[in-house]
């Protein structure tokens, strides 16, 4: 069995949906579960929100999730992060990797964030998002990971223990056993991490041959397809998509995409921005956000509120309240606002952006999900396990402009 440890939650339904796509029965677990696992399954996600936790935090998550995953019987590790590689100098893709390799007693991985499907690819190991590297794709502007450099070999040694070194693109195409060799070549050079190339899935899919022995894996949802397809044997999957009924829209991404899905959607659906200054300052806020949403649940498309704003925007507001005061007090007043909605009945519900999605889920406490249709690739329809609702976690770059409206009209 496959044990992934995805360090958001949009990320653990990105890399679920893949591996359920490609013939894996998958269940995603919303944090370290208590018990023990309740169905069969070829691979486990857990769900953690670590990705911007101060490092030891991260760390003893991660190996708390590492552990259960032993205990209920996966045999091989993937540590999910995001395609865009999201992290500062201190981590915590470094030394979140570095733990759980000292853990499983092994001292050699590759990093694969390269998701083709989505635009992200990596050549001479710098990562690029559609035709642009990294710090030049708006994520040198991401309100709490903002990515200024896209070499992933210097970004990995600034926040982990070992040396990063590279397999490149010449020698990934020379097949399975030759990437292999290079890995036995790396390490014998005091290598602990070896970044991959990989600009398009047929490298991916080399790539996924060359670590079937691995114990631990780490990268984006990209790879995980791959691995998928290749221990599946053909298993068929059962796609759901969610009942028609109460939906809201809640988007705390202030990604470049989010900020287009939002304006599309403003020429649809009701929508009202989440003010940082009244999140802060007033005690009734929540309630004044609820009673709007209920105002407008019975519309064509559901009301969205939304806390997206441009970088200019986001910077302003950051100088005036602090970024992480701002944050969390977004974070804060969309997780008791779902809360509140879920209490009356809203059973559907769509957030975008990563931290957003994570406090979301956290704070609505399910144990997991299954994992239903695409609506976008890294985007599937959610189902609780454990009571009639449905979510779609969007990760901020993901889906296309009409992500919103395309995500309800699946609903049947
Ligand atoms: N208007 C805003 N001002 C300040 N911070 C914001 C604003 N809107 C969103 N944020 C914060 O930015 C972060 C976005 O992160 P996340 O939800 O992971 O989105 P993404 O998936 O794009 O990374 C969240 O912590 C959110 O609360
Ligand atoms: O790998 C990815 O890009 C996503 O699965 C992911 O982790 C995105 O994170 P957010 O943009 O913070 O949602």
């Amino acid at each position: 069995m496959l044990g992934v440890i995805a360090d958001d939650f949009t990320g653990a339904s990105d890399i679920a949906s893949f591996l359920v796509e490609n013939g894996l029965r998958t269940v995603q677990m919303n944090g370290v579960p208590t018990g023990a696992l309740e169905q069969e399954a070829d691979a486990i996600v857990i769900s953690l929100k670590s990705r911007s936790n101060p490092v030891a935090e991260a760390i003893q998550q991660s190996l708390a999730a590492l552990h259960w995953l032993q205990k209920n019987g996966a045999t091989q590790f993937y540590f999910k992060y995001c395609s865009t590689f999201d992290s500062t100098a201190e981590g915590n893709i470094g030394p979140v990797t570095d733990a759980l390799l000292d853990e499983l007693n092994e001292d050699f991985t590759i990093i694969t964030p390269a998701l083709p499907v989505n635009g992200r690819t990596i050549f001479n190991g710098y990562l690029f998002v559609g035709q642009v590297l990294l710090n030049e794709s708006g994520m040198q502007n991401h309100p709490i990971t903002p990515m200024t450099d896209a070499n992933l070999l210097r970004l990995m040694d600034r926040q982990a223990k070992g040396k990063t070194g590279l397999v490149p693109y010449a020698d990934v195409i020379k097949g399975a056993d030759h990437v292999k060799h290079c890995f036995e070549q790396l390490k014998q050079q005091g290598y602990r991490y070896a970044v991959v190339d990989a600009v398009d899935n047929s490298q991916l899919d080399v790539l996924a041959q060359a670590v079937d022995e691995m114990k631990l894996v780490t990268g984006g949802s990209g790879l995980a397809a791959y691995m998928a397809q290749h221990k599946a044997q053909g298993k068929q999957h059962q796609a759901f998509v969610p009942t028609k009924n109460k939906t809201v829209i809640l988007s705390g991404s202030c990604s470049v995409m989010t900020n287009k899905q939002v304006a599309d959607y403003q020429a649809k659906a009701a929508s009202k921005w989440l003010d940082v200054e009244q999140a802060l300052t007033r005690d009734d806020y929540v309630e004044t956000l609820f009673n709007w949403v209920v105002e407008h649940l019975d519309g064509a498309y559901a009301p969205l509120v939304y806390a997206t704003v441009p970088p200019e925007q986001l910077k302003q507001i950051q100088q005036k309240f602090g970024a992480d005061i701002a944050s969390q007090a977004i974070e804060r007043t969309f997780a008791q606002l779902a809360g509140r909605l879920r209490d009356y009945g809203v059973t559907n519900f769509i957030t975008a952006g990563g931290e957003t999605s994570s406090i979301v889920v956290q704070q609505l406490g399910f144990k997991g999900f299954r994992i239903g249709k695409q609506i976008a690739p890294g985007v599937p329809w959610l189902a609780a396990l454990d009571a009639p609702i449905y979510l779609a976690l969007k990760s901020g770059n993901f889906g296309k402009e009409a992500f919103f409206s395309q995500a309800q009209e699946m609903m049947q």
